[in-house]
């Protein structure tokens, strides 16, 4: 049994127009997603295309006009709005995509060590401030005095400190330098190696195929295709779907290709941000 199951999630917005006359804006429509213990499955595609609020809905953090349909389980257990208060935190965390997430009345240090829950809170918060690359006297300044790159690693480091068996990491590294992203990745590897499940979402494919078991792609609210990372190999030839291709050919080292429009490729309007 998968540790998370997201069974055919559909999230529509309530917008008011004009004159008050409500409008439904679909945003994810019957998305499918399941991830093992120990597995890494990244969650990539174009800015807007809900990755986000993938993440938000599993966490139950989504705002008020949003409407939810579908299932969700954690370990077997329907994640309905008590049971994912309980988890959040504990055996699930997430590393949010915005850093203004952090409390700006709070030093960072204190924020790391109100998140261990087992061994000693200020050894724990060291540990991970050495492990990312911030120096101990960090542990002592408020959000405000931190770069972006830094509040990432603190945002990191809060996430896995908490020894959850769930991690779910929204955009984490930009910001930080090439050093740290390796840092992160190779973090994340080792945590999913002692058995924790990882959803890491990015807009990073190159970054996400160094570290993911399976890929999914996602584009306008509909996940597209989970793809084994194994299968972005050679021209893509294993990946099912024309975007997909698309996103695999621009890397850098596929030689930035322009999928060939006469022989039907789809979808490629966002290639040249995505790369
Ligand atoms: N509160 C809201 N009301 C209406 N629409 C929203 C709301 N929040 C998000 N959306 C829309 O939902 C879509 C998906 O947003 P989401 O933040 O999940 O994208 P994303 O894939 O995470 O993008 P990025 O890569 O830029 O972070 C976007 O089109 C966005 O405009
Ligand atoms: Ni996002």
């Amino acid at each position: 049994m998968p540790l998370l199951e997201v069974n055919q999630l559909s999230i529509t917005f309530t917008q008011y127009d004009r004159g008050l006359r409500q409008k439904k804006v679909p945003v994810i429509q019957n998305l499918s997603l399941a991830v093992e213990r120990g597995e890494i499955v990244a969650v990539v595609g174009a800015s807007g295309s809900g990755k986000s609020l993938l993440a938000h809905a599993i966490l139950g953090i989504l705002p008020h006009n949003a409407a939810v349909s579908g299932r969700m389980a954690f370990d077997g257990q329907p994640l309905t709005p008590t049971v994912i208060r309980k988890l959040r935190g504990k055996r699930i965390a997430f590393v949010p995509q915005s850093v203004q997430s952090l409390d700006p009345l709070m030093r960072v240090g204190d924020q790391v060590r109100q998140a261990v829950r087992t061994g000693d809170p200020a050894a724990e918060q060291q540990r991970a401030f050495a492990q990312y690359g911030l120096a101990p006297q960090v542990a002592r300044r408020y959000p405000f005095q931190l770069s972006g790159g830094m509040a990432r690693r603190v945002l990191v480091s809060i996430a896995t400190v908490s020894g959850a068996e769930l991690l779910i990491a929204d955009e984490p590294t930009p910001g930080m330098d090439p050093a740290v992203v390796q840092e992160t990745l190779r973090a994340f590897k080792a945590f999913a190696d002692k058995g924790t499940a990882i959803v890491f979402i990015t807009h990073d494919l190159e970054a996400a195929l160094t570290i993911a078991d399976k890929v999914a792609v996602f584009h306008a609210g509909a996940t597209l295709e989970v793809t084994q990372a194994a299968d972005f190999e050679g021209k893509g030839e294993r990946l099912r779907h024309p975007y997909t291709r698309a996103l695999w050919l621009a890397l850098p080292q596929n030689g930035f290709a322009i999928p060939d429009e006469e022989a039907g490729e789809t979808q490629i309007c966002s290639l040249k941000h995505e790369a």
